[in-house]
């Protein structure tokens, strides 16, 4: 700094002034400066070019006589920098500029330094929207990643009043506010998943990202670079510049391993070994990179029977089991049936774009006795079915699968009498139906429109059961 000074004494005058044309005529940027009697003591070439004039019939001048309308006289006066300020040029341009005072250690005023920072207005307003524009898109890509990345499902999302559920729920909502890890245990379909985006959701770290990775869809030898990512050229096959792995995905965040249970074993000492570095390094790299992130895991499987098997690792189950959350499955919360049946119905006719409201008393009490072993999932994809059979906006009976009528709770159904309970259906529809004509004198119109099918439909099922309907 001395030398910075000290240099800057030794210099003449025309020395420093040659000094800095050097240093600003290669700038493209306009830049001024004068003399606290406001001569032009320096311009570099790009602002006498934007002025129109040749820089020696500038040098020396007033600047009020090459500029009418400038502010120097102001600044050097008030000793007051303005930044930012429009500017209307001789030459008709409109442009930003600034006007630093530069001050001697006595504080007194020894030049004027001036430069352009848009030269043109309209530039301005282009790089503006412009910008406007990219911060738009940017909010919008922001949005796409966090509904990619992030979790979707919050308590709101998971349906169910019954007194089990609600403490589950509760239970969840306790977990949510800690940051121990979570084991999530339950029949599949039961809705583990939900309960992971919704404690992510509800935690500190909603912000954060929320990666999910399904331990038993990915084949085996796939999984370690999934989790932990590769450096360039780990192995052959491997991505040129490497990849990300999904812990490195979660810092700041939380790791959804679903289907934990099926993790092999030499991948299970991997995560115990994040667990307690908190860090991770990349395959083929040789850096570790400390990671902060939370993990839920979630299983269908008896880890209790996994450990005793020798299939899963106990250290890791208790590292992992800090709060246990377990999720009833359907069977034992019939009371959340009917609920659960109008929500989906609600949910699916939206996405299926067909509108279908209503269900029947039939058909509830039947799916309410059902006992469910594909649990939510599998009534979501029967409330399906039923919507894109029913042509009307109620769902009926006759709308369900038949091996849902079929079921009754109190026997246990073997697959070989399957086929006397339909032909049981048979023959109470066949008695119906000849009730029915018999009760209309044989009017066929009447009676498919009391038995609410088309008279087609009741001509091919008289043919069907062979009826005497004349
Ligand atoms: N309580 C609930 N309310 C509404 N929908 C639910 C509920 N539970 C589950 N579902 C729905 O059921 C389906 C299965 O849920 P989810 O994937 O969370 O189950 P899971 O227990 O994680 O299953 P798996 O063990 O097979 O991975 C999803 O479509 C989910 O939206």
């Amino acid at each position: 700094m001395s030398n910075y000074t000290g240099e800057k004494e030794n210099l003449t005058d025309d020395l420093f002034i040659k000094r800095l044309h050097q240093i600003f005529d290669p700038i493209s940027v306009p830049i001024i400066m004068v003399n606290k009697e406001t001569e032009v003591v320096m311009i570099n070439e790009s602002f006498a070019d934007y002025l129109g004039y040749p820089r020696s019939q500038i040098l020396g001048k007033k600047v009020e006589t090459v500029d009418p309308n400038t502010r120097f006289p102001y600044v050097i006066k008030n000793k007051q920098p303005e930044f930012a300020h429009k500017h209307k040029f001789i030459n008709g341009h409109t442009a930003l500029v600034h006007r630093i005072p530069v001050l001697d250690d006595d504080g007194e005023v020894v030049y004027g330094f001036g430069m352009v920072i848009f030269d043109d207005l309209r530039q301005l307003q282009q790089v503006l929207e412009k910008n406007k524009l990219l911060e738009g898109k940017l909010m919008i890509y922001q949005e796409e990643l966090k509904s990619m990345r992030g979790a979707k499902y919050s308590w709101n999302s998971i349906i169910g009043n019954s007194v089990i559920m609600q403490d589950v729920k509760s239970i969840a909502a306790k977990a949510a506010k800690t940051d121990s890890n979570v084991l999530i245990v339950g029949e599949s379909g039961t809705g583990k998943e939900l309960f992971a985006h919704a404690i992510h959701n509800d935690s500190k770290r909603f912000d954060g990202p929320f990666i999910k990775i399904n331990c038993a869809a990915i084949p085996k030898d796939l999984l370690e670079s999934e989790l932990f990512g590769y450096e360039e050229g780990a192995f052959t096959g491997a991505k040129k510049q490497g990849k990300v792995g999904k812990f490195e995905l979660a810092n700041g965040g939380t790791i959804f391993l679903d289907e934990i249970g099926d993790m092999p074993l030499d991948m299970q000492v991997k995560i115990l070994r994040v667990l307690q570095e908190k860090e991770v390094e990349r395959i083929g790299g040789n850096k570790t990179t400390p990671i902060d992130c939370r993990i839920i895991a979630a299983t269908n499987r008896d880890l209790a029977e996994r450990i005793k098997e020798n299939e899963f690792r106990e250290d890791l189950y208790y590292r992992l089991n800090v709060v246990n959350i377990e999720v009833p499955p359907l069977r034992l919360r019939k009371e959340d049936v009917e609920i659960l049946t109008l929500k989906l119905m609600e949910k699916l006719s939206h996405s299926l774009g067909k509108y279908v409201s209503n269900i029947t008393v039939d058909a509830l009490d039947c799916l309410k006795t059902y006992n469910w072993p594909g649990n939510i999932r599998e009534l979501e994809n029967v409330v399906e079915r039923a919507i894109n059979m029913t042509d009307s906006e109620t769902i009926e009976i006759q709308h369900l699968p038949t091996f849902i009528i079929a079921h009754n709770p109190n026997e246990q159904v073997e697959p070989t009498t399957l086929t006397s309970l339909r032909h049981a259906v048979d023959e109470v529809e066949k008695a119906t139906i000849l009730k029915c004509l018999k009760a209309v004198n044989y009017n066929k119109l009447k009676a498919a429109k009391i038995l609410g099918i088309s008279r087609t439909s009741l001509y091919e099922k008289i043919e069907k059961f062979k009826i005497d309907a004349e």
